[in-house]
């Protein structure tokens, strides 16, 4: 763990239950390879998790069987591991090679920008040669501007031990907000192509592997599971999910599962199976079992799981990561202190609005505050923001360099339209948060859903989450994930308690994370917040500067056309404050108002 990672606190665990084939499953790690330095329960680092897969490996293999690490996607933005360095990425890619992983796919993320996928053309595949799947994605190649794969579309393999023969795909969910020199293909057309095809006909086959950055209940890998069970009705496959940002697991049928592991590094998720067929013969078992966990990101879970202890649990190559990341995170400057956040800003764990959300925050300080550009004189304005443009909450204490980008990674600027009628304005936002499906019935397949306005969390979970005996999560929040010192209780400080996290329900159950947790609340946001912010008068003005984030500007003209307003928001908007992202004006407003005492 980095050295100003907390301890982790001691709870109680489920065990895992090893198999004849086990896997070690990451995806929306978004950089934190450095783990959680405010929260004991993810506090181990990417140089833990290698130690943590390598002693299972020797585990499993001392038992005759195998082992398989996955990783689906997301790697990038949200994190200054990755988002601080010039160009970005150049510390995280260092680290994240260490690790050996057998597949591994490419998320929505690395293909939002030009530089981040030719990155992933240049480097992360060279680094993961034989490993990196792309079943669905091209790029035009930077040098030739040929059309190519990102890389392989599949890999048939055969597993070290036992000779376990699979047949891996690597899928992105059906993405269209891809930088164009990338081609997403959607999956429902891929699984028609020739290559695929051939690939689900092969009978030498003991399981399929499908990973991909896709949800583990989503109609992509419904589409996935009918196409292979249309050839082969009985074969096994383990999917291998992401995107949603949570833990999931999903039956397609009694041979068919998918496993979707969190995100941010909280999560290490964790399968077996049992009673595969393998090159030497049939399985002796009518059925094969698949077990699931979800471990949770620190060396207590990890020390358990492997049954060593501080001494015996680090190998050469994981003190070594952990030592890389270390230095990099000195070169880049992430412990840099901006600022003393006087109270925790929930992004979900409180209600909207409420004096404690991070979104009353923005729309009450920071935006009303920080947004003003000298050009537009004192003229009133609203802005608009959506709420997946925040990513993680703020805790009481310390706010450092990496806390910028962990709660802003995106580097949209800000535009704006002179002269919008601010009743328009509240007509706007009445349907970008209201009226979606209405909204949503105007649009045609070439517009953008507007779901992903909203972090993906909640997409996963549209309904609200409520413990009325939410006492022990906010004590226990307030005093150990957020205390000024950032320093957690020990754990005799805490005993009797358990400690608020993960508990996760999904088609299997609710015993599906390693450590038992208390509850946390989990209350929606809206898409888009709203600032009014009005120079010199109390009242409501006439006509206002709608300022909106970048992103959210294909859907404000959905919502404008709907709310009567015809406006080309391409021609007739401008950059608000040049060069300013959200990321820079919350920076900005932290170093003013959020003095250390
Ligand atoms: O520029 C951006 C890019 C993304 N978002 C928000 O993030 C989610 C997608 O996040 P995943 O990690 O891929 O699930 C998207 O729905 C937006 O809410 C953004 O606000 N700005």
């Amino acid at each position: 763990a980095q050295p100003s990672a907390p301890s982790p606190i001691s709870a109680p665990l489920r065990d895992l239950e090893l198999g004849q084939l086990n896997f070690l499953h990451t995806t929306d790690t978004h950089g934190w390879l450095a783990g959680h330095l405010q929260e004991p329960s993810y506090s181990a680092d990417w140089g833990d998790y290698i130690s943590f897969s390598e002693r299972m490996r020797e585990k499993v293999e001392a038992q005759g069987q195998d082992l398989l690490v996955i990783d689906t996607g997301d790697r990038v933005e949200g994190n200054g591991l990755y988002d601080s360095s010039e160009p970005k990425g150049v510390y995280l890619s260092e680290i994240l090679r260490h690790q050996h992983i057998d597949v591994i796919t490419s998320g929505n993320h690395e293909l939002y920008k030009q530089n981040t996928s030719e990155t992933e053309l240049l480097h992360t595949v060279p680094n993961f040669r034989g490993k990196y799947l792309a079943s669905n994605i091209d790029i035009y190649h930077p040098e030739t501007g040929e059309l190519v794969p990102l890389a392989p579309r599949y890999k048939k393999f055969t597993t070290d031990l036992q000779g376990i023969r699979i047949v891996a795909f690597g899928f992105l969910f059906d993405f269209t907000g891809n930088y164009n020199n990338t081609v997403v293909q959607r999956v429902e057309d891929t699984i028609k192509e020739d290559w695929f095809q051939e690939a689900i006909r092969d009978k030498e086959v003991d399981l399929f592997l499908v990973a991909g950055h896709v949800p583990a209940h989503s109609s992509e890998w419904r589409a996935i599971y009918k196409e292979i069970r249309g050839t082969r009705w009985d074969t096994p496959i383990q999917f291998f999910s992401g995107h949603q940002h949570i833990r999931d697991y999903a039956k397609y049928d009694s041979k068919a599962v998918a496993l979707a592991s969190g995100r941010f590094m909280e999560t290490i998720g964790f399968m077996s199976i049992d009673g595969l067929s393998t090159g030497s013969g049939p399985s002796k078992e009518s059925q094969p079992t698949f077990k699931r966990r979800y471990i949770d990101n620190n060396l207590f879970s990890f020390y358990h799981h492997t049954g060593l202890d501080a001494d015996t649990f680090p190998t050469k190559k994981g003190r070594k990561v952990s030592q890389l990341i270390a230095e990099s995170r000195t070169a880049l400057q992430l412990d840099q202190v901006h600022g003393c956040a006087p109270r925790d800003l929930w992004m979900s764990r409180v209600p909207y609005p409420n004096p404690n959300s991070i979104y009353t925050w923005l729309e009450t300080k920071v935006l009303i505050e920080t947004l003003k550009d000298e050009s537009r004189g004192e003229r009133p304005s609203v802005a608009i923001l959506n709420s997946g443009a925040i990513r993680f909450d703020i805790f009481k204490g310390v706010f450092t360099q990496d806390t910028t980008w962990t709660i802003s990674p995106f580097t949209n600027g800000f535009r704006y339209v002179k002269d919008v009628p601010y009743e328009k304005v509240q007509l706007i936002m009445e349907v970008l948060n209201k009226q979606t499906k209405i909204l949503s019935t105007l649009q045609d397949n070439t517009e953008p859903s507007l779901l992903p306005l909203v972090p993906p969390e909640q997409l996963a979970r549209p309904e609200e989450i409520i413990f009325d005996d939410d006492e022990l999560s906010e004590g226990w929040l307030t005093s150990n994930m957020g205390g000024s010192s950032q320093v957690p209780l020990s754990a005799s400080n805490i005993a009797g308690k358990i400690v608020p996290g993960y508990t996760t329900k999904d088609d299997a159950g609710d015993d599906g994370d390693d450590t038992i947790h208390a509850p946390i609340s989990f209350y929606k946001v809206p898409n888009c917040i709203q600032a009014l912010i009005s120079a010199n008068s109390s009242g409501v003005p006439e006509k206002v500067d709608l300022i909106y984030i970048e992103f959210v500007q294909p859907y404000l003209a959905l919502a404008a056309k709907f709310a009567g307003l015809e406006l080309d928001f391409v021609k007739e908007s401008d950059v608000y404050m040049p060069n300013i992202t959200l990321t820079d004006l919350i920076l900005d407003w932290v170093r003013k108002h959020w003095k250390c005492e």
